[in-house]
């Protein structure tokens, strides 16, 4: 596989020659002369074909042959003075000067800007047709920041494999960029989506009477791709197939027949439930969804999406090595569509289930649906909503779309139970067509067809299975399955994955997540296992139109105490973390603003990883809260509490309410503890506020607040767990002051000698008090939990966020707060004493430290 740059981009250290190496290494491919890009726009000696291309290197080369030819400049006065022009700018942005990619006459009107070095793409968010252009560069690029007026996306090879797996053409994509860009596109960039689409598409990955396929209609590539070693070990040769690779030896198969498909729960549905007789082709109908889109983006037609030939030819591969071959077909850049040809499939039962007629999906629902079921197959793929937008519905929506046996994981025994509940609310599937599998239940359906929904780790988890848990393992590895759907991707381990996928026959995929981040980048590994993001919506659209709440988020700034802060300068990073999380200004920040939204009458959900915390607070303000040891009864009537009774507004959740916890009563969240810097939990958390029952009410807004001790490593944590929600478009302020706090009647620990007391207790606290990851039960799966603090690198690398500083009043409409900067600290007064001691105090300090270690354990014993 080509070297990536760290944006996905090819490495411009050379690593097609790496490419070209692997497979000479082999002794199979002949990359000949002739193999070389031929499009007569570009110079065709400077893109070989797999090469990697140096973005700025070639685009200046190319500019400056044009130059020398004179092809560029027509000689009038007007391109002499631009000329002058950027000579004189030329200096200021250095090698960032782009002026040589001349602004076309009308580009005011013209929306985005693309970099010729690293394929970065600058939208104008506020351009009259930015919104078609961004479902374009949604459909051919990947989303890197999108905040009010400026967005940003980078074309990636994965970004590229997705738009040609949801049907676009090499040629469209280059034409609607143009059209929408302010200057021609750079030459670099045509050439990279040229050579980044031309093998895309070619290869499908075909599941037959439980064998798998590689098919292609190109012969010459099914060859090419026997020449690698993995794959043509991976083959299974069949009496009727020759080992010799000719084209003539591989099974030929006929092309799926295509007709009529419509995804229930759309308009499309419901006209022909009205109207039988006027059935339409919903790949027509698509089709001409997308033409539009072109068409009204840049005015041309959209080119009709490729017919298959009537002739596939294939063979078979191994199923254990199936992982193994779709990887390296990536690598090989042949990566593997795969399609499931559910209507014609009639060798698996189907299952008679239809969406209820009272469910109606939402449009951008149907939009991530219909770049599933585009072309009339399922295409495999993940789909990217936000928290609280209803992934749910659109799994359910898939699986009465395929109508085949269906196999769901989630992430814990509680997802299991929601996605259960949420099948018998959308659709009209009966308990008999619906089993679960986890712990403590393992049913089957009856009859030939059904869905199980299960958990990752009960399917993946080889070690002590008892003697139903293995009978019921059978049960779902002997049989194919149409469909399996796969909740919260993001989350689950490549490991886990991998034994999923090799033990589970599945013909479709379907993916499902708000946070396509992880911390361990190991996110690139789901484009081969479960396949290309088909979809990502964005966040501010959906909250502008009133599908998720609108949040305002700040980040609440509580200066240590100078006790507490000694302390932490002095502790271990353990112990550290529970000094920051139980400083007691933090404590008081925590009850005034609890006081505050109750007063508003906002229902609050208080976060706290730290289950020592977690209680200390509870406790201390007299609030419910559930932890991993709370057991379900007490946890239902938690719950049941805070949704119905009024005079409970206010809950403590520790991270099992993270995800797994649908409360669409609360309309706050105070952050008083997390795990380090996880942007993924904080995007999670945000989304349990996101689904606000009230969000449709007129001016109303849900509200964030993570409460961070001051110059304490939690405010590096805190930066870095924000990025994700403000590459969305979420802006955080920063609280500094709140004004009112110190007059708050019944204040916590408001004396010195109460601080020193919860000082004491904290530093008796237990090590293991510190501890964040012992809270999630082993059946709630807690499968992030294996990242930690190293993970998230050196804090003083970590570049800074851009954050606003601002009125409160701005921020809630209440007038108790306000804003003051403090230029000084009791606490940099301390940071200063603790500093390297002269060697004559050195020993004095040693010896009282050990004095009151030695009082402390006596103490505790
Ligand atoms: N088309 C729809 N019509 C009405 N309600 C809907 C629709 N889609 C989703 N909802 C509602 O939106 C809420 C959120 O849905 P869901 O729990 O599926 O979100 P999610 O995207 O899975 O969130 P999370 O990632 O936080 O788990 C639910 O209460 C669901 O009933």
């Amino acid at each position: 596989m080509s070297k990536r740059g760290p944006e996905g981009l090819p490495d411009p250290a050379g690593p097609s020659k790496r490419t070209k190496k692997a497979l000479d290494g082999d002794g199979y491919v002949d990359i000949e002369e002739d193999e070389y890009a031929s499009d007569p726009a570009t110079d065709s000696a400077l893109v070989p074909r797999g090469a990697t291309i140096n973005f700025s290197a070639l685009t200046r080369k190319l500019a400056e042959g044009r130059r020398e030819k004179g092809d560029e400049v027509d000689g009038d006065s007007l391109d002499t003075h631009r000329r002058q022009q950027d000579a004189l700018v030329s200096h200021i942005f250095m090698d960032q000067d782009f002026s040589w990619l001349h602004l076309k006459p009308d580009h005011a009107s013209r929306p985005l800007w693309i970099s010729p070095e690293d394929g970065h793409i600058i939208l104008e968010a506020f351009s009259p047709i930015a919104e078609q252009a961004q479902d374009f560069l949604v459909a051919i690029s990947e989303p890197v920041s999108r905040p009010a007026f400026i967005h940003e996306y980078k074309l990636t090879s994965y970004s590229l494999y997705a738009a040609v797996s949801v049907g676009l053409q090499t040629e469209d994509i280059i034409e609607v960029l143009n059209r929408l860009s302010k200057v021609p596109v750079p030459e670099a960039i045509i050439s990279f989506i040229r050579e980044r689409t031309l093998s895309y598409g070619k290869v499908k990955l075909v599941l037959k009477h439980n064998k798998y396929f590689i098919e292609s209609s190109h012969p010459e590539t099914l060859q090419l791709l026997l020449k690698d070693k993995v794959i043509r070990d991976a083959r299974v040769v069949t009496q009727q197939a020759d080992t010799s690779i000719k084209a003539a030896t591989f099974t030929t198969m006929k092309a799926p027949v295509k007709g009529n498909l419509v995804i229930p729960g759309t308009k499309e549905a419901d006209k022909k439930k009205d109207d039988n007789a006027a059935s339409r082709d919903s790949t027509e109908a698509y089709k001409a969804n997308d033409a539009d889109l072109f068409t009204s983006v840049v005015g041309v037609e959209g080119d009709e999406i490729d017919e298959d030939d009537d002739n596939v030819h294939a063979f078979e591969i191994d199923d254990a090595k199936i992982d193994d071959v779709k990887k390296r077909c990536n690598e090989l850049e042949y990566p593997m569509l795969e399609e499931y040809d559910f209507r014609n499939d009639t060798i698996n039962a189907n299952l008679d289930i239809d969406l209820k007629p009272a469910t109606t999906i939402r449009p951008y629902q149907e939009t991530s649906l219909s770049k599933m079921f585009g072309n009339g197959r399922a295409r495999s793929g993940i789909i990217v909503l936000p928290c609280g937008a209803g992934k749910t519905l659109v799994g359910i929506t898939a699986a009465c779309t395929i109508k085949k046996s269906c196999l769901c994981l989630c992430t814990s025994s509680v997802s299991v139970m929601q996605w259960k509940q949420q099948f018998m609310q959308w659709s009209n599937v009966t308990d008999r067509q619906i089993a679960v599998f986890t712990a403590d239940q393992k049913e089957r359906f009856a009859g030939e067809s059904g869905i199980v929904i299960s958990t990752y780790s009960m399917v993946a988890n080889t070690h002590n299975r008892s003697h139903e848990s293995k009978k019921m393992m059978e049960f779902l590895t002997s049989r194919e399955w149409g469909f399996i759907l796969l909740d919260e991707v993001h989350v689950v381990p490549a490991a886990m994955f991998r034994r999923v996928v090799t033990t589970i026959k599945a013909h479709s995929k379907l993916g499902l997540t708000a946070t396509l981040v992880r911390e361990d980048d190991k996110i690139a590994d789901l484009n081969y296992m479960i396949g290309p993001k088909l979809y990502e919506a964005n966040w501010m659209d959906l909250a502008a139109k009133g599908h998720i709440a609108n949040v305002q988020c700040a980040e609440v700034w509580c200066p240590m105490t100078p006790e507490f802060y000694r302390e932490y300068l002095r502790e271990q990073s353990r112990k550290r973390m529970l000094l920051y999380c139980m400083n007691p200004k933090k404590f008081q920040a925590c009850q005034f603003l609890i006081k505050f939204h109750e007063d508003r009458g906002d229902k609050i959900i208080v976060f706290s990883d730290n289950v020592y915390a977690l209680k200390a607070y509870a406790e201390k303000l007299g609030k419910p809260y559930i932890h991993g040891g709370t057991g379900q009864v007490e946890r239902m009537r938690v719950l049941q509490w805070f949704q119905h009774d009024s005079n409970v507004n206010t809950i403590f959740l520790s991270k099992v309410g993270d995800t797994s916890i649908d409360l669409p009563e609360a309309t706050c969240l105070i952050q008083i503890s997390s795990h380090f810097g996880s942007r993924r939990q904080e995007a999670q958390r945000l989304g349990r506020i996101l689904r606000a029952k009230r969000r449709n009410d007129e001016g109303f807004n849900a509200f964030f607040y993570s409460l961070v001790s001051k110059d304490t490593q939690e405010m590096f944590y805190s930066t870095k767990r924000q990025q994700f929600l403000i590459d969305q478009g979420y802006a955080f302020k920063v609280i500094t002051h709140l004004d009112g706090l110190d007059n708050l009647p019944n204040l916590v620990y408001k004396t010195k000698d109460e601080q020193i007391e919860l000082i004491s207790s904290v530093l008796l606290a237990n090590e293991s008090e510190a501890d964040l990851g012992s809270d999630i039960r082993a059946d709630e799966g807690d499968l992030a939990g294996t990242v930690t603090s190293k993970d998230f690198g050196d804090p003083s690398k970590f570049p800074t966020t851009y954050r606003t500083t601002g009125s409160i009043t701005a921020l809630s409409g209440g007038q108790y707060m306000s804003y003051a900067e403090q230029s000084k600290s009791a606490n940099k007064k301390l940071a200063r004493e603790i500093a390297p001691r002269h060697k004559l105090f050195a020993k004095r300090d040693k010896d009282k430290a050990t004095a009151r270690k030695e009082a402390r354990t006596t103490g505790r014993s």
